[in-house]
């Protein structure tokens, strides 16, 4: 059995070379021969996940932060061969390491390795890019991509909120056509979240109803609101259950077509993306994944 070994030695406090040894040793104990790749740079994941599919790997596990699983995700994608598939979070986010369940501990989700759950999860589908978490569009995601990797760090959450609440005075309006599964909504929302996921920004729960393969988009419209507004919503994002709040509506739909009367901005899992109109649809239990079982 052979098993591709993916780390970013820059992802999260740089702790890669840390847990390297300790990893190469659970897989070599699992009876895997491993090849080792270490990134250098932006689009390296993607190249390597491609030649684990196209060597025909059995396993293939990264260690990093919310980029460079994306950058994994977008690699396996197209392929006809997907190897099973697993990571060690060691970002700041870890949005999905949350939402499936993966210790956000890298010694407790290195020791999960050895559990043999695996699961079909969803990714999503961005023009020709694929994400697996959540693309968020308008003025508050431009902001988020503002925030520095120094603040990210240091503050984690937090930094996502500032920049939000940043964006939210600022309180630029702009009309939005969403044509999805059921209908076409128009509106001009503050922030538009399409999630795959139940964990948004660090804040898990925050999309209660979105499991990992229920092959549903799961978006929020979040409408424009004054800041008591804001600060209830912010309330109901820690409580989990900011779907039942007035401000908010919900579509769940397999595809989307979201247009605006000027581009606006989106942040694909985290990290910059392309402008609207943009069509996004969800591909069903795409990739294999080995995940520790819920309780
Ligand atoms: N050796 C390297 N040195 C510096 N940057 C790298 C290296 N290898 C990959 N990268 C860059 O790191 C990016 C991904 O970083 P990643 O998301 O894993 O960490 P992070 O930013 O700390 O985590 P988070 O996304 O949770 O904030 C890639 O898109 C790539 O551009």
């Amino acid at each position: 059995m052979k098993a591709m070994f993916i780390y970013n030695p820059s992802s999260g406090k740089a702790d890669a070379e840390q847990f390297k040894e300790t990893t190469i040793n659970v897989l070599e104990g699992l009876g895997y021969k491993v090849i080792i790749k270490e990134t250098e740079k932006q689009n390296d994941a993607t190249v390597f996940a491609k030649e684990a599919c196209a060597e025909k790997i059995d396993f293939l596990l990264a260690m990093g932060g919310d980029g460079t699983i994306n950058e994994v995700v977008n690699g396996l994608a197209e392929q006809l061969h997907r190897p099973l598939f697993s990571f060690i979070p060691l970002g700041t986010v870890n949005d999905f390491a949350r939402a499936l369940g993966i210790p956000l501990d890298p010694h407790l989700a290195i020791e999960a390795v050895k559990m043999s759950h695996t699961q079909m999860v969803d990714i999503g589908q961005i023009g020709d890019k694929y994400f697996m978490n959540i693309v968020a569009i308008g003025e508050i995601a431009s902001r988020v991509a503002e925030a520095t990797v120094e603040q990210k760090t240091k503050m984690g959450s937090l930094a996502y909120l500032l920049e939000g609440m940043k964006a939210i005075i600022s309180d630029n309006e702009v009309e939005m056509t969403i044509t999805h599964d059921s209908g076409i909504w128009k509106g001009t929302p503050l922030l538009l979240l399409v999630a795959l996921t139940n964990s948004v920004g660090g804040f898990e729960k925050m999309i209660n109803s979105a499991e990992v393969n229920d092959g549903k988009l799961h978006i929020y419209i979040i409408k424009q609101a004054g800041l008591t507004s804001i600060a209830r919503m912010g309330a109901k994002i820690l409580l989990g259950n900011l779907e039942k709040d007035n401000g908010v509506e919900m579509i769940e739909t397999s595809s989307v077509l979201i247009e605006s009367k000027k581009p606006l901005y989106c942040n694909v899992d985290g990290d910059e993306g392309d402008c609207t109109p943009l069509e996004i649809k969800v591909l069903p239990k795409h990739i294999k994944m080995l995940i520790p079982l819920k309780d």
